[in-house]
């Protein structure tokens, strides 16, 4: 049932009205009195249906005032991420240089009057920021500047992951789910992970659904059909340039059924070659067009992450999380990678016993060791 203000239904109910005015002539006409007392008796007395109000969910954004952070909230503050019947609380840190521009979105916030949003929490203080909160969407990092190395900016990132993973141990609700955006996404979710161990390593994980959205996108660009009618992309790996986006069990819904991607497609050439490359080059190619990186798909792919992990993917549909590697298909215990998962009751589980051709196998193993070798650089630039 949708959200509704219970004071709001109770007035509308003409038998409220006339047992205020009962208990209005009880209270010798005082009217809060009065209007207590009717409506304590008619939810006692279940003469009103009045749905009770969720309580609020407190959902972090780090790095708030940068361009994702500007995108996501307000998806956050209108349902987007957790359900038009969800209120939430934001919490939004920021680092001091960039407190007034943080300070400027929660003034938008404000202004925008979004009737789920419960409260505001701006600081620059990772302990206040962490108080408590149910998700933490981890977007703020030390982006790649001009002249830097992949080291320098490595070794920025894994120490900001490492000491805000102490605060949220420390100060998040328990069973917190965190999501790790800010790149490199996949080490920088290992990093938070190794340094939170009282937080289940079930409950971290990064952001591949851009990755897979986008999958889903050029599919149905190629085929000419709704991207709502695409399902069940793969992406496999590392947020990078090798990860692996596999339609070998993709599907899309026709009028006929279920038809696989690859029978429609009917070209390997291109599945195997520029569809790939398109996928994982397309972060770039939005850096190049846009000279900024990719933000309102960034924070839709956020939402949609969170969206299914909490709320559950739709029967016989799976989409990619980046979450920690049990050896599943042979990829190495102990990174984070991006596997296929279904989410049900709040948990996320890897989909089990898809067939790994030769081809597959090689990309597979590949961003695997990709990923092996940034979690060697990034406990080199911690010690
Ligand atoms: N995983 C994905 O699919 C994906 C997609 C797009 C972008 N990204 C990554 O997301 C990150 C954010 O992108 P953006 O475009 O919003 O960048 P941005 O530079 O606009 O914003 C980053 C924000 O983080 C803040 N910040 C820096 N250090 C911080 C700290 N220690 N604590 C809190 N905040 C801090 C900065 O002040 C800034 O406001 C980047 O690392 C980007 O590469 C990931
Ligand atoms: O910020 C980047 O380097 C690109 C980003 O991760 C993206 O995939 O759009």
């Amino acid at each position: 049932m949708p959200f509704q203000d219970p004071e709001k239904l109770l007035m509308e109910s003409p038998f409220f009205w006339k047992l205020l005015v009962y208990c209005s002539v009880c209270s010798v006409l005082d009217m809060h009195n009065a209007f207590l007392s009717a409506s304590a008796i008619a939810r006692q007395y279940n003469l009103v249906t009045v749905p009770m109000a969720k309580d609020p969910v407190r959902v972090l954004v780090t790095g708030a005032a940068g361009q994702i952070g500007y995108a996501l909230v307000p998806m956050i503050a209108r349902g987007v991420m957790l359900g038009p019947d969800q209120p939430v609380i934001l919490h939004m840190l920021d680092i001091p240089p960039a407190a007034e521009s943080l300070n400027g979105v929660k003034m938008e916030l404000v202004d925008a009057a979004f009737p789920l949003l419960k409260g505001v929490v701006a600081t620059t203080d990772v302990v206040e920021a962490c108080t408590g909160v149910n998700i933490a969407v981890m977007v703020g990092g030390f982006p790649r500047k001009e002249g830097m190395e992949r080291k320098d900016v490595m070794s920025k990132n894994v120490s900001i992951y490492k000491s805000q993973a102490s605060a949220l141990e420390k100060h998040a609700a328990a069973n917190c789910k965190v999501l790790v955006v800010a790149n490199p996404a996949n080490t920088n979710a290992l990093i938070l992970k190794e340094f939170a161990p009282s937080i289940p390593e079930k409950n971290i994980s990064c952001l591949t659904r851009l990755d897979h959205n986008r999958a889903l996108g050029q599919i149905s660009e190629r085929l000419n059909v709704q991207v709502s009618d695409v399902k069940n992309v793969i992406i496999w790996g590392n947020h990078s340039s090798t990860q692996y986006p596999d339609v070998n069990h993709a599907t899309v819904r026709t009028p006929a059924g279920e038809k696989a991607v690859r029978e429609l497609v009917a070209d390997d050439a291109w599945l195997n070659g520029e569809f790939i490359t398109t996928v994982q080059q397309r972060g770039a190619a939005i850096i190049k067009a846009r000279k900024l990186s990719s933000a309102l798909s960034a924070a839709s792919a956020a939402c949609d992450h969170i969206r299914d992990w909490v709320l559950g993917t739709p029967e016989g549909t799976w989409v990619s999380m980046g979450v920690y590697s049990d050896g599943s298909y042979n990829v190495p215990a102990g990174l984070i990678y991006s596997f296929p998962v279904y989410c049900q009751n709040g948990e996320w589980k890897i989909v089990q016993g898809l067939s790994i051709d030769e081809f597959s196998r090689k990309k597979l193993d590949l961003t695997a060791e990709e990923l092996s070798e940034e979690k060697a650089l990034a406990y080199s630039c911690l010690s």
